[in-house]
């Protein structure tokens, strides 16, 4: 897949803690089991630092399980994801909540906002459990540079589709993570919103030189990042350019 984006930098990502350089993430050999029944395989994966890559795929071919497994959610059944130096299947649960803590901004295809809470309180409670020492100042800033600044006060139901979309990128990203990962961003958006989705994670990835992996059903998502990996039913299709 090619790439014909060009990202402008945003600069309004506030910045939160030194979370070290970023590192490539790699997977080897990688599989993860549901239950006695679903095995799924994985091509190996490279992505350096700052790298964005579609996966794609048909239903149920493990895309949402990958991005579980590249956040250290779930332990593979057999081989490795390694960021920089650090096994994430090896690890123990301390690191393993470190590393998602500090270095993954995860966006769930639902969002998984709390209901209860303003924006503001939302992406403010993701900024406490990360650590982050200026909790409401940052997540006001993470608010404004998804142009939310006036949505502050509003809880999920109050906002719309795109702007609790948002809600859900400013909590991921607030905290300058090294890992973006996305799934399905476009698939509750009509296709005007879901253009100006895709711009904004690429314009968040290149403000905090993240690496993005983003889960996606559609090929005009997939076409404006520049490297894909289809997974296929068995036999797995090699990665491209990776
Ligand atoms: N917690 C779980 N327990 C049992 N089976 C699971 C679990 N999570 C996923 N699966 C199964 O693993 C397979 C892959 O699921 P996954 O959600 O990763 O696929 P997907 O490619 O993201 O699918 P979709 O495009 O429909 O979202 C499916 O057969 C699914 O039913």
């Amino acid at each position: 897949m090619s790439a014909q984006a060009t990202h402008a930098a945003g600069q309004r990502v506030p910045a939160v803690h030194a979370t070290g350089a970023a590192q490539p993430l790699r997977t080897v050999d990688l599989r993860a089991q549901h239950g006695p029944d679903v095995t799924l395989t994985y091509p190996d994966l490279h992505l350096p630092p700052g790298s964005a890559v579609a996966i794609t795929g048909p239903s149920g071919t493990g895309k949402t399980t990958l991005l579980h497994l590249l956040a250290g959610l779930l332990r593979p059944s057999a081989g490795q994801v390694w960021y920089g130096d650090l096994n994430l299947a090896g690890a123990g649960e301390s690191r393993r909540d470190a590393f998602r803590r500090r270095q993954v901004g995860y966006v769930f295809q639902d969002f998984h906002l709390m209901p209860g809470l303003s924006a503001l309180e939302n992406v403010e409670l993701g900024l406490r459990v990360a650590g982050a020492a200026h909790p409401r100042e940052t997540a006001r800033a993470a608010l404004d540079a998804v142009d939310l600044g006036h949505r502050l006060r509003h809880t999920p139901a109050q906002l719309s589709t795109g702007e609790r979309q948002r809600v859900a990128l400013a909590r991921a990203a607030a905290h300058r993570p090294a890992l973006l990962l996305v799934d399905e961003p476009t698939a509750h958006l009509d296709p005007d919103r879901a253009g100006s989705a895709v711009e904004l994670l690429l314009n968040l990835r290149a403000a905090l030189n993240a690496t993005l992996v983003v889960v996606t059903h559609d090929p005009d998502v997939a076409a404006r990042l520049p490297q894909g990996v289809h997974l296929g039913r068995t036999p797995r299709a090699a990665p491209e350019s990776m």
